[in-house]
């Protein structure tokens, strides 16, 4: 392992993972890579999840290609040094922010959308110049072996390599020295990350998971509300870090929704769901088990068929359920809905505040005021209003978790910025020492003046103009250099 480390780090000790045209050529290498190479790819996430193809295109692989495209047209840009605000001080200088790569990165993938959330933060590291060392997650095997097997076709083979394994591995991987690590996971895990990186003083963006709570305001439109929390509820058949965890509703609606979820299933998945090409199923026997001792003791509206061999669990919605229970003490991660009763909008203001930040946060309701409220009075990595999972989507919007849900955020501008430092740079000339005479010693109370009127002073730059502000400073340095302070 360490070997491996110190290949990619020679790699980019080289320097070609810098310039912006080898940064380009990476990405539209690897977005060849997608193209040509859609039906192994696609395969491999049906073999892991029993997902469609058309579901794999839409929820993975037209993410990553959106990403690399957004990449390759802002990244000119993005990569430019960008000139900053000066002072009196500084203004006959040159002050800028230039972003640099980090160095050799470390991404551990999740397993449950194993395509996107493995090689969308690569992207994101690739653009900003890095160096990447991969390790997507075990348990969605199949997409594991592709992606190990397809980079090294497209990208170059010693900057950006694959590493396969289990928890032995990335224990030993976690071991090295990295710039950063960004792992998508569960909080648990998350920890046992943040305190391997901690032993190198290494940053982290952790993308973790969490309870995400779905509240709806008895002013809106039922239908439309249903079909919506249906449709991210059990898409990858809840094994999504943003599916709504759970509904808060006042009691008089349960029924209501209780019914309209049940006919949206049956508008989604047909009379038989288990034949539906778009319901997939459980990732492996453990999370199955799980799963389903969430259901002890509860009160199932619809739903809690399963079947142990294909790993199958049916959409399922809970009723009255009790905080207290099992259920609402862990994330689902699988296609269970628990309903729990609130007198108001207050009550459930509360209650979200009584928990862990979650991941997402979902309101509906006609009343914006309310959305508003809910936001401004809530904590959570991040919000879409009378809708579900959206926010994911947009990559002007930066994804992330907050408090146990995670730290540090990705997707787009924000990918970059993770994987860069945004280096400070002053460029002062030789010349013009008399004004530094202000801040060598012996110092004195004028000095002292003259500081404050350099770098305290507010001037509107409307009302005086650039013009008067340079006089003023020449006049100083004048004086100055004259030896007048
Ligand atoms: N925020 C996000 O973008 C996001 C996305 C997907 C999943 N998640 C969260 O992930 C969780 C589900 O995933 P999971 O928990 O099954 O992931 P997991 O257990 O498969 O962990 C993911 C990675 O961590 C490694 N790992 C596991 N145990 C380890 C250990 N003891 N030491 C070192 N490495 C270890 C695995 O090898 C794997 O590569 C949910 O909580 C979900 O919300 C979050
Ligand atoms: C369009 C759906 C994409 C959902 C990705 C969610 C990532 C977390 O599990």
């Amino acid at each position: 392992m360490e070997r491996e480390v110190q290949r990619v780090r020679q790699a980019f000790l080289s320097g070609r993972s810098r310039s912006l045209r080898f940064r380009l050529q990476q990405l539209e290498a690897l977005r060849r890579m997608v193209q040509e190479r859609e039906k192994d790819i696609l395969a491999a996430i049906a073999a892991d999840l029993c997902k469609s193809e058309f579901n794999a295109y839409s929820q993975e692989v037209i993410t990553v290609l959106g990403e690399i495209d957004f990449m390759l047209e802002n990244l000119p840009e993005w990569v430019t040094a960008k000139p900053v605000k000066k002072n009196l001080l500084t203004m006959l200088d040159e002050a800028y922010i230039q972003p640099q790569p980090l160095g050799v990165v470390l991404i551990i993938g999740a397993w449950n959308y194993p395509f996107v959330l493995t090689i969308q933060p690569l992207i994101g590291a690739i653009a900003a110049g890095n160096a990447v060392i991969i390790k997507p997650s075990e348990l969605s095997e199949n997409t594991a072996k592709i992606v190990a097997k397809l980079l090294p076709q497209y990208l170059d083979q010693d900057l950006y390599i694959v590493i396969n394994g289990g928890v032995e591995e990335t224990t030993e991987l976690l071991k090295q020295r990295f710039d950063h690590v960004f792992y998508t996971g569960n909080t648990a895990v998350g920890k046992i990350v943040m305190e391997a990186a901690a032993k190198h003083l290494t940053p982290v963006t952790l993308e973790l998971g969490g309870k995400s709570p779905c509240y709806i305001d008895k002013d809106c439109d039922l239908d439309i509300v249903c079909r919506r929390i249906t449709w991210g509820k059990y898409m990858n058949c809840g094994q999504t870090c943003i599916a709504p965890d759970y509904i808060l509703c006042e009691a008089s609606l349960q029924s209501q929704i209780v019914w309209k979820i049940k006919e949206t299933v049956k508008e989604f998945y047909g009379e038989n769901i288990k034949e539906s090409p778009d319901y997939e199923r459980i990732i492996n026997l453990r999370h199955f088990k799980r799963i389903l001792s969430l259901l002890e003791g509860q009160k199932i509206a619809f739903g809690g068929e399963t079947d142990e061999a294909t790993r199958y669990i049916a959409p399922t919605v809970l009723t009255d359920v009790d905080p207290k229970t099992k259920v609402m003490q862990e994330e689902i991660f699988g296609p269970i809905l628990p309903i729990v009763p609130v007198k108001n909008v207050d009550e459930a203001i509360d209650f979200i505040n009584e928990r862990e930040k979650p991941l997402a946060l979902y309101v509906f309701s006609h009343n914006h005021k309310l959305i508003k409220r809910m936001i401004d009075e809530t904590s959570s990595g991040g919000v879409t209003g009378n809708d579900v999972i959206m926010h994911f989507t947009l990559n002007s919007l930066p994804f992330g978790g907050v408090g146990s849900s995670g730290m540090g955020a990705y997707h787009g501008k924000h990918s970059f910025n993770t994987f860069s430092h945004q280096r400070p740079c002053l460029l002062k000339s030789l010349k013009r020492e008399g004004a530094n005479k202000l801040r060598y010693p012996p110092n004195s109370q004028s000095k002292v003046d003259w500081g404050k009127f350099f770098l305290l002073k507010r001037f509107n730059k409307e009302k005086y103009g650039l013009l008067l502000l340079t006089f003023l400073g020449i006049v100083a340095a004048v004086l100055v250099k004259a030896g007048y302070y």
